[in-house]
This record gives C-alpha cells, structure tokens and sequence, in this order.
C-alpha cells in the first residue's frame, strides 16, 4: 500500500452533514443476533467449551461488530501512524528533543523501526500520517500529508488546539482509515509518535474517566522522578486552566458528536490523538475492526467513544502498555488487553503483537470442525 498520498484536511460536508457527523452515524453497536450466534457455534467447536479463553471473547465481539458469524478475516491489516509534536514539550516533560519526532518518521518511511519489523512479522502495510509535526516534510512513498498544524499549542497555558484543528484532525484520521479499507485492509491497526505526547494522554485520561493526574501519570519515554513530579504538576493545571478538572461530558442524547467531548480533545489532546480518534471511528464505521496500540491510542479511543460510544464494539486493546493511565483507560472502555509485554513504545507495535492472535481467534471459526461434522462425541449436557 506505499505511495505518496495528500489528503484534504479541510472539515468536509456531504448532504448537509459534515463527514465527522457522517462517519458518526454509521456506527453501529454489537449485533445481539451475531454475538448469540458466535457463542452457540463456540460451544459446537471440537473443544472444551471455553477453551479458548480470551480468545473466543475476541472472534464472538468480532462476529458482533461485523453483524454476521463466522466474522471476516482480520486480514490484511494495515498500520497507520499518526505523528504530530506538542506545545507542552517546552514544559520540560520528556527526555527527548522534538526533532526526534520527524526523525523517527524518517526511520519508518526507511523500514528501520521496530513497528517495521513487527509490520511485517505479521503482514501488516505501513502508512506513515504527519497531521502535525512541526517540521515540514517532503513527499515520500509511504507517507500522508494531512498537517493541521506545525503542533499544538501548550496544553499547560491554554488550548493546544481549536474546535476547528481538532475536527480537521479528525477528518484526516477517517479519511486515512476509508483509504486504507478501499484499498483492501480488513483490519486497522493504531500507531502513534510524538515526543511528549503522554503528557497529552495523560491529560485526556484525567478529563475523560475523572481520575487525578497522579494515578495516570507515567514516566513515558523514561523521564526521573523530578521530570514525573513536574508532569504530574503540568497535567493538573492543563485540567485547571481548561476547566475540565471536574471531568469532561460524552456522547449527547442527539446521537451527534457531543460539543463537550470535541472541546475536551482540542483543550488536551494532541493532533495526533484526534488523528486517532478519527481513524477509529473511521474504521468502526466501514465495520472493519480496529486494534488499539498502547497509552496513546487508549486516551484517544476514550475521546472517540464519547463521541461516539458504540466505537468501542470495533475495538480490540491490542496490549497494556507499561504507562499507568493506559490500564485506566482500558477499564473505562471495559476493554481488556490481549498482551501484557511491558511495552511502552507506542508506533503500534502492540497492537501489531496482537494482531495474529486476532486472526488465530477468528480462523477457529472459520476452520474448526464441529462435534457432529467431525463425529466426536461431545459430553452430556
Ligand atoms: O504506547 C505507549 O503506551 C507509549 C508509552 C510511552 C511512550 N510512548 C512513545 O514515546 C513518545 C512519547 O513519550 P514522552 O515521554 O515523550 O511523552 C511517543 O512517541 C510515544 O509513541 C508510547
Ligand atoms: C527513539 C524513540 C522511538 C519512538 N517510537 C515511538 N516513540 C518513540 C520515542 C523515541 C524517543
């Protein structure tokens, strides 16, 4: 799937809706009639009932997502990875320089990364998304351009984004999910980079679930004790300054994106976590199930699903991430990780671990034999 793409930002609209209300719209919750239906066909399959553990739970909530049993092969996967640099990294929060951000997207467009090896342990393609790095990129195979912005402001003092740059962030994350699916993806998988992004994450945590900074702070790429204490300190006036210290509103009784959410995401959230949002729901949308990476992709899933809560049936927590607030976020999505690896490197590279789990999960239903087409006797009920 390379190939240079540029895609529009622009806050597109189509018979009076905007593609945001569109893609919102279209989501569709769990079918009661395929979930039943995957069970029963479980309980057929020449094994103890319930022998696969987690993994019947994760082709059962595939076949519900894509409202039919046995539920489509999760396969090809393709990754995207959203990057984009913030405004709170002058706040002393991360180790790393912010250069290191358009970096690192060099490194994926070059195949050197670690979300390049795992992408193609699993036969995953790669498209690499600069909706707001602060650095200007040239065109390259393999690489979108959708930049909303050179970063976001500094979610700290302010605002990191408008209403409007958090929606335009949006757009381009279902437009890269709508692409990726015309162009024969059956399974989306989260990437994220950005340098002080988890500061962000952990902002978004906080507003979405209620918890204090302190819970679901984490030392992201590594950051001291002094380095914690400050981000902690950060992620408390970012609530404060943005009035949303007594938790954020979700999804309205409209069935329309929530004023409330959208506002939480452009006070805190990255563009990249916007981006991510979008591709969520953008997938959930087109009924192709979309795996989550790690603290990233878990804060930015917190905002899809306010926006719209059904988003979360076409979810798979690909893993748990070493960063506090991700297990928060999981529990609030009532998700629960497939791998627990002590990952904490974001790109997707849990979520593409996972990946071959899900389609193990989903084979069985397709291949197994049951216990009367197979003639093993099953035992008394
Ligand atoms: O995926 C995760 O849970 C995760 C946890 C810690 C760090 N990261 C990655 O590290 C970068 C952000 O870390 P930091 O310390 O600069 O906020 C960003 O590029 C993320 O992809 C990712
Ligand atoms: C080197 C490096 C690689 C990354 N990949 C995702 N986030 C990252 C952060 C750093 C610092």
């Amino acid at each position: 799937m390379g190939g240079m793409t540029l895609l529009n930002p622009f806050h597109g609209t189509l018979g009076g809706m905007t593609i945001l209300e569109q893609t919102v719209a279209a989501i569709r919750p769990a079918d009661p009639a395929a979930l039943a239906e995957a069970r029963a066909h479980q309980d057929r399959l020449t094994k103890p009932r319930g022998a696969l553990g987690v993994l019947e739970e994760v082709a059962v909530r595939l076949a519900g997502a894509a409202a039919v049993n046995p539920p489509p092969l999760p396969a090809p996967a393709a990754l995207a990875i959203f990057a984009a640099d913030h405004g709170v990294h002058a706040q002393g929060v991360t180790p790393w320089p912010q250069e290191v951000t358009v970096q690192m997207v060099g490194n994926f467009l070059a195949g050197g990364a670690v979300a390049n090896a795992f992408a193609a342990q699993t036969g995953a393609s790669v498209t690499v998304v600069d909706v707001g790095v602060a650095a200007d990129l040239a065109p390259a195979p393999g690489l979108t351009i959708s930049k909303v912005a050179h970063g976001t402001a500094d979610l700290s003092l302010g605002p990191a984004m408008t209403v409007a740059q958090a929606v335009a962030a949006l757009e381009a994350g279902i437009a890269v999910a709508r692409d990726l699916v015309d162009r024969g993806a059956r399974c989306l998988i989260t990437g994220d980079m950005g340098i002080a992004n988890t500061t962000a994450s952990a902002a978004l945590i906080c507003a979405f679930t209620g918890h204090d900074a302190e819970a679901v702070t984490g030392r992201g790429t590594g950051v001291d004790d002094e380095t914690l204490a400050r981000k902690i300190e950060v992620v408390r006036r970012a609530l404060r300054v943005n009035r949303l210290d007594a938790g954020a509103g979700g999804a309205d009784a409209s069935g329309l994106p929530s004023p409330d959410a959208l506002k939480t995401l452009a006070a805190v959230g990255g563009l990249e976590h916007a981006a991510l949002a979008g591709f969520v729901l953008g997938g959930a949308a087109l009924g192709v199930p979309v795996i989550l990476d790690g603290v990233i992709a878990g804060s930015a899933a917190l905002a899809a699903a306010a926006l719209a809560p059904d988003v979360v049936d076409h979810c798979v927590a690909g893993h748990r991430s070493a960063e506090p607030g991700h297990a928060v976020a999981l529990d609030h999505l009532g998700l629960r990780p497939l791998v627990e690896l002590e990952l904490r490197l974001g790109e997707g590279t849990g979520g593409l671990l996972a990946h071959p789990l899900v389609c193990a999960a989903v084979r069985v239903m397709h291949e197994v034999a049951t216990f009367d087409s197979a003639g093993v006797t099953d035992k008394e009920a």
